[in-house]
């Protein structure tokens, strides 16, 4: 298969004391939808801007289906951006917004009008097109801004936080939308968001960032189940994963504050130079009712479908999501216990995942 954009030991810093972007390097193959994922400030604009050639870098190559591309200007480079702002032209019709790129083309007009007719359909705005910006919706202007996208048919769509603007309602909508068109389209999709529920629900891959560095790239399970590192576990998932301080003992047991378990079966810890490391849990991993752990229950969140439970063993605070339907009093002593299997081990000092 060929790559549709392959980045290569990308460097990025717009002054001299800040390296924004360190050595990126990622291969995305054609009709890909690859999510990059990051907190604010972690450079994932940059990297978007560098594709679509409104950023230089300062080094490293950029190569759109095989094409080496650091000097082809934007306008060439076959590739179409939504952004979070949907800039639309306040004066033109809907009509005109999303033919108007076209006209600058200079696609013929018969052309224009099938594209614009398609693309209209796709996102099922065609009875708007002859309404201004102004007379519509947050997220009817947001489908125009992905027309606008769309009718250019370009290699690769770029969309830098698109959704960002809207209701959390309207963006789950939305997200669902921009799914199916891809399921539609096939084309290559390259995705940037801060918000890591739509970067599990929407990417074929993810990539986190953090600081300019990548964290991890895999699917969404891959990534949830099985983080590199500290800072993966706990930006996916909500709520977070849980982190317990703690030390080895003789190689076969964890003690932390409130918790000790038997850490036998986990032949690579036996290996272990360092004896201070974090125990890391997903809340639906901690098991409520029984166990060996008791825990105090400070507050439950009841959620309908299931309850979020804030406990405290020892000095440290873990959550747990319970689907038992089970009602829990608040400050109460309850057992728990951990999913032995579901238990990660992290290294106190680089936060990288042992096992
Ligand atoms: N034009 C610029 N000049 C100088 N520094 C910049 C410029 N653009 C971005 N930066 C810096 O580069 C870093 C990465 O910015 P970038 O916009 O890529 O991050 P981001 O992950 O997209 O963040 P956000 O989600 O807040 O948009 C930040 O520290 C930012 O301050």
């Amino acid at each position: 298969m060929m790559n549709s954009v392959c980045l290569k030991n990308i460097v990025k810093s717009y002054t001299k004391d800040k390296i924004v972007i360190h050595n990126f390097n990622v291969e995305i193959q054609e009709g890909e939808f690859v999510v990059l994922v990051g907190p604010s400030g972690c450079g994932k604009s940059t990297l978007l801007r560098i594709i679509a050639g409104l950023e230089t870098v300062t080094s490293g190559d950029i190569y759109i289906h095989g094409q080496y591309m650091n000097h082809v200007s934007p306008k060439d480079r076959d590739i179409a951006m939504v952004f979070q702002n949907y800039a639309l032209y306040p004066h033109m019709n809907v009509y005109n917004n999303l033919a108007f790129g076209l006209k600058l083309r200079k696609v013929p007009k018969a052309q224009i009008e099938k594209q614009v007719h398609w693309a209209a359909g796709m996102l099922e705005i065609s009875e708007l097109l002859h309404r201004k910006p102004k007379e519509l919706s947050g997220g009817q202007r947001q489908r125009v801004a992905l027309g606008r996208a769309l009718v250019r048919n370009p290699k690769v769509f770029l969309f830098d936080e698109p959704l960002s603007n809207l209701d959390a309602k309207l963006r789950v909508q939305m997200r669902t939308q921009i799914k199916k068109l891809h399921h539609e389209l096939k084309t290559t999709m390259i995705y940037v968001t801060h918000d890591q529920v739509e970067a599990m629900t929407m990417g074929d891959r993810i990539m986190i960032l953090h600081d300019g560095i990548t964290q991890q790239v895999g699917n969404p399970m891959e990534v949830y189940q099985s983080p590199n590192n500290m800072f993966v576990g706990s930006f996916i998932g909500s709520p977070a994963m849980n982190f317990i301080e703690g030390k080895l003992v003789r190689h076969e047991t964890f003690v932390g504050d409130g918790i000790s378990l038997n850490v036998k079966n986990r032949p690579e810890l036996n290996k272990l130079k360092t004896d201070t490391l974090y125990l890391g849990i997903r809340p639906e991993d901690i098991l409520v009712g029984k166990g060996e752990i008791l825990a105090n229950l400070e507050i439950t969140e009841p959620l309908g479908n299931e309850s979020i439970l804030n406990f405290k063993i020892g000095s440290q605070q873990l959550i747990a999501r319970d689907t038992s339907g089970q009602i829990y009093e608040p400050d109460t002593r309850i057992p728990i216990t951990f999913k032995p299997d579901r238990i990660l081990f992290f290294d106190k000092k680089t936060g990288v995942r042992i096992c």
